[in-house]
This record gives C-alpha cells, structure tokens and sequence, in this order.
C-alpha cells in the first residue's frame, strides 16, 4: 500500500510533525502528515488531498519535492507499505490539526528524539542528512 507524506519547512529551520490521535494505529506517535493514496490518484494528487483534510493548507503540487521513501518489510502486515516523503517550503497560511492530535514545528535535531514509527525514523534521518548537505 502507497503512503504520501509532507515534510513541511517554514524557512527557518523548524519542520512540521503530527502527533496521531491515540485511537488510530501508531496512535501517539509523531510523524509526517499524510495518508493513504486512493485509486484513480497519484502520489501528488493525494498528498495535496490529505493535507487540505488533515491541515486546511492548500499545497500547489509544483512545488512539492520528491525526496526519498521508506518501505516495510514483507510480513510486517498484511499489505506493507511504501511512504513517499516529498519536501515543499510553508507560504505562512494557516494550519490546524483538523483530524485530531497535535502539530508542532522542530528543529531536526528535536524531529530525531520524537516517538516516532519506524519508518519515519529512518525518513527523518535521511532528510536531515540530506537537508545539512
Ligand atoms: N500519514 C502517515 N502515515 C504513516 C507515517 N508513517 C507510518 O508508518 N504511517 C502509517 O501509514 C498508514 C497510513 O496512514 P493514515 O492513517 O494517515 O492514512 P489515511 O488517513 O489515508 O487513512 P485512514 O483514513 O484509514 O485513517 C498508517 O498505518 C500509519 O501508521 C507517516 O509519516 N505519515
């Protein structure tokens, strides 16, 4: 199953994260905001779409950056994912974490001690190695 998720940078050196309503799975823990692409989507389409619903921000998907992905392995659930991380620079318009839980914007080095699902630990490592370049 195909993943999108945004790593949003406000220009300042601070990433956005989304602390997951407790109830859903990972619930708690922190990630990139995103979700999961549908049919008749492409991966671009879909991040545009579950950013509008999960942050009200409405992206313009020329600007999106394709950055890296991370995949689970066979038999770590019944469909194993695939994320596709892209990166895209914040215009200062409002944000709200309108499906619940939390967001918060962090330094990398705050993003790198989050609770945070296996794959977005091995995301944010290579962003921010990436991103020091
Ligand atoms: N959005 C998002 N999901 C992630 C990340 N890392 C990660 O393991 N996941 C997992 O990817 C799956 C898809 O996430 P989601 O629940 O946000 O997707 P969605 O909003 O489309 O689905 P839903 O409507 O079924 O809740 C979940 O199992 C989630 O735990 C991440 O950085 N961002």
């Amino acid at each position: 199953m195909c993943v999108v998720a945004l790593a949003l940078h406000d220009g300042k050196g601070r990433w956005l994260m989304h602390r997951r309503p407790e109830e859903k799975h990972h619930g708690g823990l922190w990630e990139f905001p995103g979700g999961k692409v549908e049919s008749r989507e492409n991966p671009a389409q879909a991040l545009v779409r579950e950013i509008s619903e999960e942050l009200g921000l409405t992206l313009d998907p020329r600007k999106l950056e394709p950055c890296r992905f991370a995949q689970e392995e066979p038999g770590e659930r019944e469909s194993p994912i695939v994320i596709l991380l892209y990166t895209c620079s914040w215009d200062g318009s409002a944000l709200a974490a309108l499906e619940g839980g939390e967001i918060g914007w962090f330094t990398p080095s705050a993003v790198l001690e989050l609770d945070m699902p296996p794959l977005d630990i091995a995301l944010a490592a290579g962003l921010f190695e990436k991103a020091s370049d």
